[in-house]
């Protein structure tokens, strides 16, 4: 019922192009393509090759190497992001399918741990499988919890203690103190297990079988910028990352990483996704880290979104490709299409000035003209400023 791609999906767009090419034309496609001519690969421990063999997770690490500077000390991070499938079929009790999750999160969390990742974000919706498509409340509302002392939180703010290292932990909330509403919300545990705060969804998506808008609303936590031991970050979560102004404004509030936990399956965003999250970075001199999931989730009963499509009951592919873009819109090649895997960036958060010296995105972007026209367009009044020929 739950999990695995079936035999015909392409396991990497990126493996694919490395079979393919090689020598001069390999590394002609990846300066104009990514950035690099060459990656800079860091070697993983044995013992971690060996846990992620057994555990049949994709583990890759990264360097960004960056110029030193004379006055300022290199801010050197190990960012790492999670990317899984679920493991329990969806008819099978809550408990048992949260604690499957676990049980396999623990064996990639330690190996994060084991190549002394600072800062590590998981997926969307991390602890559950991706019910929103089919739009019943019962059991999937179950799933929601306390983002100080849920499950979720409760197991990762013991690892986060345990590795002394920051989680970032997108569940779904359930705020029993104001009025047990439900949201789409992102955990942010510090290195000594505490929570700090949290960010809750702003762009609900009503688009296909993503049918969440019938569980939670529009967050409203603005856009709050964590500082931690280890950097300033943010997480925009996923249909967030449609919406440029979501991106720009975690940049105004001062991040040097902004993570994207999504879940979005390959028929609707996969040409989108190496796009949105790259350009993100770009235009707002941070590092970017865009996490999908992986995976078919098939549930017990079909349904329909009111797009024409049969009845059905699987939400489709989730394809995973997780990748991290560097301020100067250098990125690492994707995770895989259908395994689990661990992705580790080393940046020196020293990238995201030098970035804005020399290409001056931030000096250059006109904030007051667009508050301005902003706060006419939004008028009811407003006219459109279009120059007619006639
Ligand atoms: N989870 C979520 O917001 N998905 C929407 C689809 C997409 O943004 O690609």
């Amino acid at each position: 019922m739950a999990t695995s791609a079936t035999s015909s999906e392409l396991p990497s767009l990126d493996k694919l192009i490395t079979s393919r090419l090689t020598g001069n034309e390999l590394e002609e496609y990846n300066r104009i393509q990514y950035g690099k001519n060459k990656y800079d690969e860091l070697s993983i421990a044995k013992a971690n090759l060996e846990l992620a063999e057994k555990h049949n997770f994709e583990i890759a690490a990264y360097n960004f190497p960056t110029k030193n500077e004379e006055l300022r000390s290199a801010r050197i991070v190990k960012i790492g992001v999670i990317q899984h499938s679920i493991t329990t079929a969806t008819d099978k009790p809550i408990v048992e399918q949260r604690q499957g999750i676990f049980s396999k999160m623990i064996n990639i969390i330690e190996a994060a741990a084991n190549e002394n990742v600072n800062i590590l974000c998981l997926q969307e919706a991390w602890s559950m499988p991706f019910a929103f498509c089919t739009r019943e409340k019962y059991p999937w509302c179950e799933f929601a919890e306390s983002a100080i002392e849920g499950p979720s939180t409760m197991f990762l703010k013991e690892l986060a203690a345990r590795f002394g290292m920051v989680i970032i932990s997108p569940i779904l909330e359930r705020d029993e103190v104001h009025g047990d509403t439900i949201w789409n919300t992102a955990v942010v545990i510090n290195e000594s297990g505490k929570v700090i705060g949290k960010h809750r969804k702003n762009h609900i998506p009503r688009v296909g079988d993503f049918n969440e808008s019938t569980y939670y609303f529009e967050g409203n936590t603005g856009h709050p910028v964590f500082e931690t031991k280890f950097g300033k970050i943010a997480i925009n979560i996923c249909y967030g990352r449609h919406h440029p102004l979501n991106w720009l404004m975690f940049g105004i509030n001062g991040a040097e990483i902004v993570f994207n936990p999504s879940a979005t399956v390959s028929g609707l965003s996969e040409h989108l996704w190496p796009i949105e999250a790259r350009n993100a970075a770009i235009a707002n001199s941070y590092y970017t880290c865009a996490i999908n999931r992986v995976g078919t989730e098939k549930f017990p009963n079909e349904f329909t979104s009111g797009d024409g499509k049969l009845a059905h009951n699987e939400f489709g592919h989730f394809y995973g490709s997780s990748y991290i873009t560097a301020p100067d819109g250098v990125r690492t090649p994707g995770l895989s299409r259908v395994k689990d895997g661990l992705l580790i960036g080393k940046v020196d958060l020293n990238l995201c000035r030098q970035v804005k010296d020399k290409w001056g995105f931030t000096m250059t972007q006109r904030l007051n003209l667009y508050a301005e026209s902003l706060s006419n367009a939004v008028k009811n009044d407003y006219e459109p400023q279009i120059i007619h020929s006639n």
